[in-house]
C-alpha cells in the first residue's frame, strides 16, 4: 500500500527576505514581522505535523494589522495560514505551501460583561484565561480542551475544540454568541448567530474560510457541587458498556472519560500517582450540580452502571484527589510523547449505541497490526482518541497509516465521523473521501469557493482534492 498522506515538501525556505516580508516590515513595523529563516522555521509545524517553512510570519496586534497583512498577501498571491498556540493535532497550523503565517498570540484583549454573562476575547487569549477572568464575577467558561493552559480561543474556534466537559456542557461552538473575522479579501465581518449563521460556518472551519480575530463567548454559572469517581474494568468493552448503561439510565455526568490500559500505564510511568496499572480500562467520572443530594444520587447511578459491567469503583476522597485524577487525564498527551518519538492520533466520534463494539474493534486492529495502540477519549460524547505510537526509524510508516485508515473505516462503518475536536487538517484528509459522500463534498467545495475563490486561506486542509488531484480553485 502506498502512503496515503498528502505530500508536504520539506523545505527550509529561502534565507533571503521575501518581498512580502519586506513590504510588511515597512507597513506594520519590524516588531510585528519575523523574516529570518530560523524564526520562520518555528512557525512551520503544529503539535504533530511538520509543514513548509513560511515566507514570512506576522504577529498582529489588532484586527487592523490582520487586514493589512491579508491584503498584502492577497496582492502577492501568497497563501495565508492562521495560528494560535499551535497545540493542534491534525496539521491544521502547519503550512502546506510557502505562506504568510499570522500568529495571533499578541491579540490578547479580554473583557468580561457580568450583566450580559459574556466574555469578549481576541483570538490569542489563552483558553483558561477566560474562566480565570470570569471567576471573580461568579462565572465560568466551560469548554476545557486538555491543552487549555496553552491553547488559544482562536484555535479553539477554528477546530471547535471540546474537552472532558463536552458531554454535559457542549463544545466551543456552543458558547459562541458572535465573532469577528477577516475574509480572504481583507474585509472585516462582525457576525451574530442569526440569519444564515455564518459564524457557525466559520467555527470548525480550520482557518480555511476566514481568520477569526475576536469572539463573544457565553459564560455560565459553575455548579456548586462536584463528585468524582474512578472505575477500573477488565476490558475496554466492559468500560464502554458501563457508559451506555449509565447514560441510558439517565445519568448526565459533567465529565465522562475513558482510558485503556496502555494509556493508564503511560500516565502512571509519567506521574506515579497510583492509577490501577492492571485494569484493562478505566473510566473517570464527575457528576455536578447545585443540589448535593442529586449530585450524589447521580454518582451512585454511575457507580451502579460501572458495577453492572464488573467495574471496581473508587470515589475520590476529596477535592485534592479529584484534582490529581483530572490532572492525570490532562497529562495523556505528554505522557504518550515519552513512549515513542512519533504518534498518529485520531479523533473519531461514534454513536453511543456502538461504543463497546468500536473500542473492541479498534483494540483488535491494534493487536493485529503489531504496532502500539493507545485508546482514550471523551467517551460520554462518543469522541475517542486512538493513538498509534511509533518510531519511524524502526517501524513502517505505511503500516501506521494503514492502521489509521482501518480505524477511520471502523468509525465510518458505525455511522461515525472523523473528527470531534481536532479537525481534519492535513492528517485526516486521506480519509475524507470515504467519510463524506461526493455530493456533500462538492457542496463543501462550493462553500469554500464562495468565501475563498482563490484558495488562499490555509490551502491543503479539510477538503481533499478531486480524483485527478485538482483542488477546485
Ligand atoms: O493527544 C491526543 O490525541 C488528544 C489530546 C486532547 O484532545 C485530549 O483529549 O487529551
Ligand atoms: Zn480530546
Amino acid at each position: 500500500m502506498t502512503d496515503p498522506r498528502p505530500h508536504i515538501p520539506r523545505s527550509e525556505g529561502s534565507a533571503q527576505m521575501h518581498p512580502l516580508a519586506a513590504e510588511l516590515t515597512r507597513t506594520l513595523g519590524p516588531k510585528k514581522v519575523l523574516s529570518s529563516a530560523g524564526e520562520r522555521r518555528m512557525y512551520s509545524y503544529d503539535a504533530i505535523q511538520m509543514g513548509v517553512v513560511p515566507v514570512c510570519v506576522v504577529l498582529p496586534e489588532s484586527t487592523a494589522d490582520v487586514v493589512v497583512a491579508v491584503k498584502a498577501a492577497r496582492a502577492a498571491g501568497i497563501p495565508i495560514v492562521g495560528r494560535g498556540a499551535a497545540s493542534g493535532l491534525s496539521g491544521g497550523a502547519a503550512p502546506t505551501q510557502p505562506s504568510l503565517v499570522l500568529s495571533f498570540t499578541r491579540m490578547t484583549g479580554l473583557s468580561i460583561d457580568p450583566l450580559r454573562r459574556e466574555a469578549v476575547a481576541q483570538s490569542g487569549v489563552i483558553t483558561l484565561a477566560v474562566s480565570e477572568a470570569a471567576k471573580p464575577h461568579g462565572l465560568v467558561y466551560p469548554p476545557d480542551p486538555a491543552s487549555f493552559r496553552t491553547s488559544t480561543i482562536g484555535g479553539n474556534l477554528a477546530e471547535n475544540a471540546g474537552g472532558p466537559m463536552c458531554f454535559k456542557y457542549g463544545v466551543t461552538g456552543d458558547y459562541v454568541k458572535g465573532l469577528e473575522f477577516v475574509d480572504a479579501e481583507g474585509e472585516v465581518h462582525r457576525l451574530t448567530r442569526d440569519a444564515y449563521d455564518l459564524a457557525g460556518l466559520l467555527i470548525g472551519s480550520e482557518g480555511t474560510l476566514g481568520l477569526i480575530t475576536e469572539a463573544t463567548l457565553r459564560l455560565s454559572t459553575p455548579a456548586r457541587f462536584t463528585r468524582t469517581l474512578m472505575s477500573s474494568f477488565a476490558t475496554v468493552g466492559d468500560a464502554a458498556e458501563a457508559v451506555s448503561v449509565a447514560i441510558a439510565a439517565g445519568a448526565v455526568p459533567a465529565k465522562l472519560e475513558f482510558m485503556d490500559r496502555a494509556c493508564v500505564n503511560a500516565i502512571e510511568d509519567y506521574l506515579h500517582i497510583g492509577l490501577p496499572r492492571e485494569a484493562g480500562a478505566v473510566l473517570l467520572v464527575d457528576t455536578d450540580g447545585d443540589d448535593l443530594e442529586t449530585v450524589e444520587e447521580e454518582l451512585e447511578l454511575v457507580e451502579r452502571a460501572c458495577q453492572s459491567s464488573g467495574g471496581e469503583v473508587r470515589r475520590a476522597a476529596g477535592d485534592t484527589e479529584a484534582a490529581a485524577l483530572w490532572q492525570a487525564r490532562r497529562s495523556v498527551s505528554p505522557a504518550l510523547g515519552r513512549i515513542r518519538p512519533q504518534r498518529m492520533n485520531e479523533d473519531i466520534v461514534v454513536p453511543r449505541s456502538v461504543l463497546s463494539e468500536v473500542v473492541r474493534e479498534v483494540e483488535a486492529l491494534g493487536k493485529a497490526s503489531g504496532l502500539q495502540l493507545v485508546q482514550f477519549g471523551h467517551i460520554g460524547d462518543g469522541n475517542l482518541h486512538p493513538n498509534i505510537l511509533f518510531d519511524p526509524r524502526t517501524e513502517s510508516e505505511e503500516a501506521v497509516h494503514a492502521l489509521a485508515q482501518q480505524i477511520a473505516s471502523v468509525a465510518i462503518r458505525h455511522g461515525g465521523v472523523l473528527s470531534g475536536e481536532h479537525g481534519i487538517g492535513s492528517m485526516k484528509l486521506p480519509f475524507m473521501r470515504e467519510a463524506v459522500d461526493p455530493v456533500t463534498l462538492e457542496a463543501l467545495w462550493d462553500v469554500k469557493r464562495a468565501l475563498d475563490p482563490q484558495e488562499r486561506l490555509n490551502p491543503g486542509k479539510v477538503l481533499p482534492p478531486d480524483a485527478q488531484g485538482n483542488t477546485h480553485a
